[in-house]
């Protein structure tokens, strides 16, 4: 297990701390939701309580991408969210950034400006190369230590992810610890183990449910979204070319991937039943054995989410991910919100992924045993692969 916090003397050393805020925004300088910021509250409080001279170092977006731009406006809304004084500085590692960190006072944080500034952050390296990148040998010698908490990150090997534990001493944040106690120990929760997989992103849920049945983590394999779709069309079900053409567009492996699956796993995987259409602005529910529909399949109807609540009823753990339909369509909300609160009325309900858990907050859908911060870092997780960013923490 990975060294935490709980090893780390802070009293006025400088902490490089490694968050993930990357938000969506409404406009540069405007965050649309400050979710993943609150995240990392508890992790900062901590520091600033041990008087640690606090240095957060993340980034915003991807470069030429629509939500590319500073860590002001995260600064600002940080020092609303913590009693400890924020600051912030224009630049990452120059001169005026080290200065900075040098003068920051114990208990004081300073977030730095968005690391993806710099184009070494924006490429893969093998740790012991990142420690020699600008950012990584500018900013260690002003820092005492190193904390990770950017568990949302944690897939990527980027040099303020894997490069700082080549130079100073690294500890991982509450936020990242507890994601790792809970996405590490699925193998040990609760069983029967039940995978609901929704959504768009068709291969990546092909590929974790492959994973978890192979690993025999899985029980069930409940489908839905696009997902289900996919492996629909895999079973035979002629739903039409519209739902077809989405889901070739998504994936043009996805039919027969998911046609590999039903015929190793078919007794373990559970498909929709019905679908919804949208018909004259109406929501319409129709049997698989009635289609196809010249519209596209956009929900999950009454009669699978009736047949899957009765599978999570019986569940020990149930694994989330993914929407079961176009849930920020009010017509299509339907399918997601049931099987949500299905998995709600179970012992232990686990909620992979970033975007899923927003969507959750917005149909007021709370009360998870665990939601987790990170897409990609919590798939990776699910299907048994490792994080470079946590490979290389102390122990
Ligand atoms: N049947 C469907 N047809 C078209 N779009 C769908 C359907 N079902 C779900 N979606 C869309 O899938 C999108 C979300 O899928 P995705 O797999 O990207 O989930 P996510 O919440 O972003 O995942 P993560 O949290 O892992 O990043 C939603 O925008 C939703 O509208
Ligand atoms: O939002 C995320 O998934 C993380 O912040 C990682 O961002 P990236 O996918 O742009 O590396």
């Amino acid at each position: 297990m990975v060294r935490t916090l709980d090893s780390l003397d802070a009293a006025g050393a400088a902490v490089g701390v490694r968050v993930d805020i990357n938000s969506p925004l409404t406009d540069a300088a405007t965050l649309a939701d400050d979710a993943r910021l609150r995240a990392h509250i508890e992790t900062l409080t901590e520091l600033a309580a041990a008087d640690a001279r606090t240095v957060v170092i993340a980034h915003q977006g991807r470069p030429g991408g629509d939500e590319f731009g500073t860590l002001e406006p995260h600064a600002e809304r940080l020092d609303e969210l913590l009693d400890a004084p924020v600051e912030y500085c224009d630049a990452t590692f120059s001169a005026d950034a080290r200065s900075r960190v040098r003068g920051l006072a114990p208990g004081g944080l300073l977030v730095l400006e968005n690391t993806r500034f710099y184009s070494e952050e924006y490429m893969q390296w093998e740790p012991s190369e990142a420690a020699d990148t600008h950012l990584v040998a500018k900013l260690a010698p002003v820092l005492d230590a190193y904390v990770n908490d950017a568990f949302a990150a944690a897939h990527r090997s980027q040099p303020s992810l894997v490069g700082f534990p080549q130079r100073l001493p690294s500890y991982a944040g509450r936020v990242m610890e507890t994601e790792l106690e809970v996405l590490g120990s699925i193998g040990g929760s609760p069983e029967p183990r039940v995978y609901v997989l929704g959504g768009a992103k068709v291969a990546d849920s092909i590929d974790v449910a492959r994973s978890v049945l192979e690993r025999g983590l899985a029980d069930a394999v409940v489908t839905a979204g696009i997902v289900g779709n996919a492996f629909l069309l895999a079973d035979g079900v002629t739903l039409g070319a519209a739902s077809a053409e989405i889901v070739n567009d998504r994936s043009p492996e996805a039919v027969k991937q998911a046609g590999e699956l039903l015929d190793e796993f078919g007794h373990r995987l559970y498909l929709p039943r019905d679908v919804a259409v949208e018909r004259d602005g109406e929501r319409v529910e129709i049997d698989t054995e009635s289609l196809p529909a010249a519209e596209p399949a956009m929900d999950i109807g009454a009669r699978t989410v009736s047949a899957y609540a009765d599978i999570l009823e019986d569940a020990g753990t149930v694994i989330l991910n993914g929407p079961a339909g176009v849930f920020e369509n009010d017509l299509f909300s339907f399918g997601t919100r049931e099987l949500y609160e299905a998995a709600l009325r179970t012992d232990h309900s686990i909620v992979g992924g970033g975007d899923t858990a927003a969507a959750l907050r917005s149909l007021g859908l709370e009360g998870f045993t665990h939601v987790s911060t990170g897409g990609g870092a919590a798939l990776r997780m699910l299907t048994g692969g490792t994080l470079p960013a946590v490979e290389v923490l102390d122990d």
